[in-house]
C-alpha cells in the first residue's frame, strides 16, 4: 500500500507536467471510447480497410478483452489509441480528449502499452531495461528497484543482470510485459501479453491485471488469442473483420447466446456475420479461427443479438445500410472499399455519427465536446532532460556493448583511410615494355653498349639507360614480335629505334631548321602504346618524355653544350601552390576525409533508427511520452561523438601515417569535416523518416554514395563535367566541403577566402534544410506525437 501510494505520487507529478491532473478533466468519461473508427491501408488496387465503422468503449477501472482472429485489426486499433496510428475517420477518445493532446496523458505515463513486437533493447539487462523506462517516465531509483524485485517474481523473471538478448522468447515476453505494467498505469495497453507463457503463469498475470483493476481501479486493455482466458475479463470485445460483432460481459454473452464456451458464441457470431446463411458453418468457422480476411460483404456492426454499451443497434442497423458496405480483403483484387470510407469524407463521417444515437448520452456529450479539439494542433512540449539524458545513456551503451557495432563505428573509417592510402595514387611498377632496337647488330648477340662522353654513339642504348625503374624493357627481334606481344597483352606496349637512329640523330642536331623530313622521321624513337589504361598510358608516356629530357640534356652537357640548349622550351618552374609531381592521394584525401564521414554518419543514423522503429521500440518509446524531436536530438548528440572519434582517426590516419600535408588551419579543416558529418546524420536521419525498413534506407543510401561522390569530385575535377552539371555538382552537400578542404590542406587558405567560407556556408544550410525536411516527413507521418 505504501508502495502504491509513492508511484501515484511520481505518476501524478508526471500528468501534472502536461498541466493536468487525472481527476481534473476526465472524471466520468469512458477510459476509451471509439466512434466509428475507419482504418484503411494501403494506395489504390491494395487499399484495404482494417477498421470498419467500429465502435468501442471501455469503462474506466474494468478489464476490456479483445478477442479476435489474426489479422482482424486488433493492433491497428491498440495503436490508433495510442496515438501511433491516427484513423481515417472517426473518433478515438482515451480519458476523454484524443490521443497526443496534452489532457489525454497519452503519450506519457498514464498509459502502459506493450506491442505486439519485443520492443526491448537485447544489449540491456533486464534491470537496465526498467531503469531506462524508468529515467524515460522520471521515476525515483528506489521505486524502479522496488518494482523490479515485485515484477521479477510475479512475472518468474530471470536474474536482472541477465541481457535481454540472451533470454528465450518467452522471457523476453514477459520483460516487455513488465516494462508495460512497472510504472503503475492508469491505462494497460497489452498486445497479446501472454503468448508463449505458460498456464500457470497466464494465470498470475491475469490475476494481476484483475488486482490492478479492482484494487487500484486501473484500466486494462488486452487483445488475445485464447479465447476462454478472456472470460476473466470484465468486458469483452469480439472482433472480426475490423468489426466489433459484440460487446458484453462474458457472462452475458453466454446468457444470452445460452451456450457454454466463449469460443462457441464467438463462432456463432461469425456465422450471423457472414450475411445469415450467405457462407456455410464451416468457411465461416475457417474464416474466424484462421483468421483469413475473406471476402465477407456482411452487415455492419453491431449484428443482431448482443448489446453494444456505446450506441444503440436497432438505429445504428438502420442508418448505417444506407452506406456503402466496406470488403475487409487487404490486397485483394476483389477488394471494393467505398473511397469515402478511406478517404475520411467528413460528410459522411458526420452523417454516421449524427444519425448515430448512443446508448448513453454521457459518453455522446464527451464525443460531441472533444470535437472540436480533434482539429487543434498537437502541442508539443519542450524537451524534457530526463529523457533527452535517458535516451543518450542508452544510445552510448548499445554502441559500446555491441562490439561489432563498436568496431565498425571506429574502426571502419580509419580503416577506409589505411586502404585508401594504401592502395591509391601510387605510380604503377613492373610496367613491361617491348624494346626493338634495330641498330644492335644480331651478329654480336645485340649488346648495348654506350658510352656517356660526347660521342654520337649507340644513342638509343644511352636514351634507355635514363628510363624509369618501373618500366621492365623486354628486348624482340623485331616490331612484329613485338606488336604479337602487345596484342597478346604480354607487353604494355613497344619503343622501336631505327637501322640508323644515332647518326639521324646527329644529322638532325647538325642541321638545326634545315632537317629534311626523312632525316626527321628516322631520328624519331616510335612507340605503340596499349591505350586500353589511361592512367598506365600517361604514365608511361609521362616516363619517356622524362627520360628524353634527361638523355638529351645529359649529352648536352657532356659535349660542353648549355643542357636547355635546343630542348622543348616549355619549362614548368616552382608551382604557386603545392609540389611539382602532386600525388594523386594529395588531390583526393580531402575529398575521401570528408565521404568517409559523410557517409559514415548517414548509414549508422539511419540504421539505428530504423532498427529501433522496426522492432516497435520506436512506438514504445513515443507512446511513453518521449518526443520524436527528443530521439532525433539524443542521435544527433551521440552520433557526434562518435563522430569526432572516427574523425580524429581518419585525421591521424591521413596525415601522421600517411604524410598527406596540411598546410592550412587544422582546426579548421577538422570543423568542416564535423559539418559534413553532420550532414550526413540530417541525411539519414531523413532516411531513417522516409523508409520503413532497413532495405530500403540502405539502398537509398546505397543509391546516394555513387552519384554523390562522383558529382562533389572526390575523383575527378568538377572543371571536366559538362557545364549544366557543374552547377548541380555545387549545389550537393559535399562538393564545396570537399573544395575548401582541399584549399585548407594544399593552399592552406582560410575562412577569409570565399571558396572555404563557402563550404561551411553550403553545409549548414543542408544541415537546416535537411532538418526542415526530417521535421515536415516526421510531422506528415505522424512520428510526432
Ligand atoms: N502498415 C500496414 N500496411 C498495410 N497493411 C497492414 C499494415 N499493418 C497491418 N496491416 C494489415 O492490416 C490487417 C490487420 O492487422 P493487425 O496487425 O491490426 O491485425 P491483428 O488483429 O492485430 O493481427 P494479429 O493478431 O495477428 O496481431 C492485416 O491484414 C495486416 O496485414
Amino acid at each position: 500500500m505504501k508502495k502504491n501510494r509513492r508511484v501515484s505520487e511520481v505518476v501524478v507529478s508526471s500528468h501534472q507536467i502536461n498541466g493536468e491532473t487525472e481527476s481534473a478533466g476526465d472524471a466520468g468519461v469512458p477510459a476509451v471510447l471509439v466512434r466509428d473508427a475507419t482504418k484503411c491501408y494501403g494506395v489504390r488496387k491494395n487499399r484495404c480497410a482494417v477498421l470498419q465503422s467500429l465502435d468501442m468503449s471501455v469503462q474506466k477501472g474494468i478489464i476490456y478483452g479483445l478477442l479476435g482472429a489474426s489479422g482482424c485489426g486488433k493492433t491497428t486499433l491498440l495503436s490508433c489509441m495510442v496515438g501511433r496510428r491516427s484513423l481515417n475517420s472517426g473518433t478515438v477518445l482515451v480519458f476523454g480528449h484524443k490521443p497526443g493532446s496534452p489532457e489525454s496523458g497519452i503519450p506519457g505515463p498514464r498509459v502502459g502499452y506493450m506491442p505486439q513486437e519485443l520492443a526491448l533493447y537485447g544489449y540491456f539487462t533486464i534491470k537496465e531495461t526498467l531503469q531506462y523506462f524508468g529515467r524515460i517516465y522520471n521515476l525515483k531509483p528506489a521505486f524502479v528497484n522496488a518494482q523490479l524485485e515485485f515484477l521479477s517474481n510475479l512475472l518468474h523473471l530471470p536474474s536482472s543482470d541477465r541481457f535481454v538478448k540472451t533470454l528465450s522468447g518467452g522471457q523476453q515476453r514477459r520483460v516487455s510485459f513488465a516494462v508495460a505494467l512497472f510504472h503503475e498505469p492508469e491505462l494497460l495497453i497489452l498486445d497479446e501479453p501472454t503468448v508463449g507463457v505458460d498456464p500457470l503463469l497466464r494465470r498470475s498475470i491475469w490475476d494481476h491485471l484483475i488486482r490492478q483493476s479492482v484494487d487500484h481501479g486501473r484500466t486494462v486493455i488486452v487483445t488475445t488469442h485464447y479465447i476462454e482466458e478472456a472470460r476473466q475479463a470484465n468486458t469483452i470485445g469480439m472482433m472480426r473483420s475490423g468489426r466489433l460483432l459484440a460487446e458484453e460481459s462474458p457472462d452475458n454473452l453466454l446468457r444470452n447466446y445460452r451456450l457454454p464456451s466463449l469460443e462457441e458464441v464467438f463462432l456463432k457470431l461469425c456465422m450471423k456475420d457472414d450475411g445469415e446463411n450467405r457462407t456455410e458453418p464451416a468457411q465461416a468457422i475457417e474464416n474466424c479461427t484462421n483468421g483469413t480476411l475473406r471476402s465477407v460483404t456482411g452487415t455492419r456492426q453491431p449484428v443482431g443479438g448482443h448489446t453494444n454499451l456505446a450506441f444503440d443497434h436497432s438505429t445504428s442497423q438502420t442508418n448505417i445500410t444506407e452506406i456503402d458496405t466496406i470488403e475487409n480483403h487487404c490486397n485483394s483484387n476483389e477488394s471494393s472499399i467505398s473511397p469515402a470510407d478511406c478517404f475520411g469524407n467528413a460528410a459522411l463521417n458526420l452523417g454516421v455519427s449524427s444519425t448515430r444515437p448512443a446508448n448513453s448520452s454521457e459518453t455522446n456529450a464527451v464525443v460531441s465536446r472533444n470535437k472540436s479539439r480533434l482539429s487543434s494542433t498537437i502541442k508539443m512540449a519542450l524537451p524534457s532532460v530526463h529523457r533527452l539524458g535517458a535516451l543518450i545513456r542508452k544510445n552510448f551503451l548499445l554502441t559500446f556493448r555491441n562490439v561489432g557495432i563498436f568496431i565498425f563505428i571506429y574502426f571502419m573509417p580509419a580503416f577506409q583511410a589505411i586502404v585508401f592510402n594504401v592502395t591509391l595514387g601510387h605510380e604503377p611498377t613492373g610496367l613491361k615494355m617491348g624494346i626493338v632496337n634495330d641498330e644492335l647488330n644480331p651478329s654480336q648477340g645485340r649488346v648495348c653498349n654506350y658510352t656517356t662522353d660526347c660521342s654520337y654513339s649507340m644513342l638509343s642504348c644511352r636514351y634507355l639507360r635514363y628510363i624509369k625503374n618501373n618500366i621492365i624493357q623486354v628486348p624482340y627481334e623485331s616490331v612484329a614480335d613485338a606488336l604479337e606481344a602487345g596484342k597478346n597483352g604480354h607487353v604494355w606496349g613497344l619503343i622501336h629505334f631505327g637501322h640508323n637512329f644515332t647518326e639521324e640523330f646527329e644529322v638532325r642536331q647538325a642541321s638545326g631548321d634545315s632537317a629534311s623530313i626523312e632525316n626527321i622521321i628516322r631520328s624519331q624513337i616510335g612507340i605503340n602504346m596499349d591505350s586500353t589504361n589511361q592512367q598506365i598510358d600517361l604514365f608511361i608516356e609521362k616516363w619517356l618524355l622524362e627520360a628524353f629530357g634527361d638523355f638529351f640534356k645529359d649529352l648536352m652537357r657532356s659535349c660542353q653544350h648549355e643542357p636547355e640548349a635546343g630542348y622543348i622550351p616549355v619549362v614548368f618552374l616552382d608551382p604557386v601552390y603545392g609540389q611539382k609531381d602532386t600525388p594523386y592521394t594529395e588531390f583526393m584525401a580531402p575529398g575521401l576525409i570528408i565521404t568517409i564521414v559523410y557517409f559514415m554518419a548517414v548509414s549508422l543514423t539511419s540504421g539505428v533508427l530504423i532498427a529501433e522503429r522496426k522492432q516497435g521500440l520506436l512506438d514504445r518509446c513515443l507512446v511513453a511520452g518521449v518526443q520524436m524531436r527528443e530521439i532525433l536530438f539524443g542521435q544527433l548528440i551521440s552520433q557526434f561523438t562518435v563522430m569526432v572519434g572516427q574523425t580524429a582517426l581518419v585525421f591521424m590516419c591521413m596525415l601522421l601515417i600517411f604524410n598527406i600535408s596540411c598546410h592550412g588551419n587544422l582546426a579548421l579543416a577538422v570543423f568542416i569535416t564535423f559539418l559534413q558529418g553532420l550532414v550526413g546524420m540530417c541525411f539519414g536521419l531523413l532516411i531513417a523518416t522516409v523508409c520503413d525498413n532497413e532495405i530500403s534506407a540502405l539502398l537509398l543510401s546505397q543509391a546516394s554514395f555513387l552519384p554523390f561522390t562522383v558529382i562533389s569530385g572526390v575523383c575527378w575535377p568538377i572543371e571536366g563535367m559538362p557545364f549544366y552539371l557543374r552547377s548541380i555538382a555545387y549545389s550537393m552537400p559535399l562538393t564545396y566541403a570537399i573544395e575548401s578542404l582541399r584549399s585548407i590542406f594544399s593552399r592552406g587558405w582560410g575562412v577569409e577566402r570565399p571558396d572555404v567560407f563557402a563550404g561551411i556556408f553550403i553545409s549548414m544550410t543542408w544541415i537546416l534544410i535537411l532538418l526542415v525536411l526530417c521535421m515536415i516527413v516526421i510531422r506528415v507521418r505522424k512520428y510526432a506525437s
